[in-house]
């Protein structure tokens, strides 16, 4: 469902160059890749969401050849096909859980279809997800800014699911949870994701959770920072 084949990306006026080689995930797949800080994990979540665009090779998502759409196009296919849980969250602090949850679709007719079909409307949707993930019902009415740290995580996995868009994309969204926290989030999105197929591509510097993942990559297996 995404394949990366020998991408080469530089910031602008930087005296080096990313190249990526080979790199792909199949549909319903959840693959965990590990760096440290700085390799490029960042870089790599920029290019494949198209915010960053390559120099050569190409990206491909969902068959669709990724790397040539409009900036425009781009945009419309990571609000219909991509959900993100980002490193902070990135919720609205003064909104409840629910209508940060909902913001997911705001962009995406599909993803508010699918919702619609799925749970009778993406309220509904919002609600379902919030509380298989663990919220309670007291909670997801709350502004978010009132939650836990791993309760506002949770918010953004729900607000990522929504919708059923075909990959997620987390970027070390469990670092500021404890290790038993952070497993049973693992395996709550995971089973949430698999409902629907949902591939899942987990970057992270930390290798404690990589076990859980079907596969594990070293970020510098496929992709090098080399001086120009
Ligand atoms: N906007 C930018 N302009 C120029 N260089 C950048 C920019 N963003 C990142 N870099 C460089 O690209 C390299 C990879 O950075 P990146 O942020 O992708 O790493 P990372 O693995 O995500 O790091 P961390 O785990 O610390 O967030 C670093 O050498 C960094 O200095």
């Amino acid at each position: 469902m995404l394949a990366i084949n020998n991408l080469t990306f530089s910031y602008p006026g930087a005296r080096s160059q990313f190249v990526l080689h080979d790199f792909a995930l199949a549909k319903g797949e959840h693959v965990f890749i590990y760096g440290p800080s700085g390799s490029g994990k960042s870089t790599l979540l920029s290019l494949i969401t198209g915010v960053q665009q390559h120099k050569s090779g190409s990206i491909s998502i969902l068959d669709t050849a990724f790397s040539t759409l409009s900036q425009k196009q781009k945009d419309r296919f990571r609000a219909d096909h991509i959900g993100y849980i980002f490193q902070q969250f990135n919720l609205i602090p003064f909104l409840s859980a629910t209508e940060n949850v909902t913001l997911g679709c705001e962009f995406s007719k599909i993803r508010t279809e699918k919702a619609a079909v799925k749970y009778g409307s993406v309220e509904k949707g919002a609600t379902t997800l919030l509380m298989a993930l663990g919220l309670s019902e007291h909670n997801i009415a709350k502004p978010v800014n009132q939650l836990s740290i791993g309760q506002q995580q949770r918010v953004a996995a729900a607000r990522a699911l929504l919708g059923e868009p075909e990959l997620i994309i987390a970027d070390e969204p469990t670092s500021a949870l404890d290790n038993d926290a952070r497993e049973g989030f693992i395996n709550q999105l995971f089973e949430q994701a698999n409902n629907n197929q949902t591939s899942i591509l987990f970057v992270s510097h930390d290798q404690t959770l990589a076990n859980l993942f079907d596969r594990q990559v070293a970020l510098s297996s496929f992709m090098q920072e080399k001086a120009l």
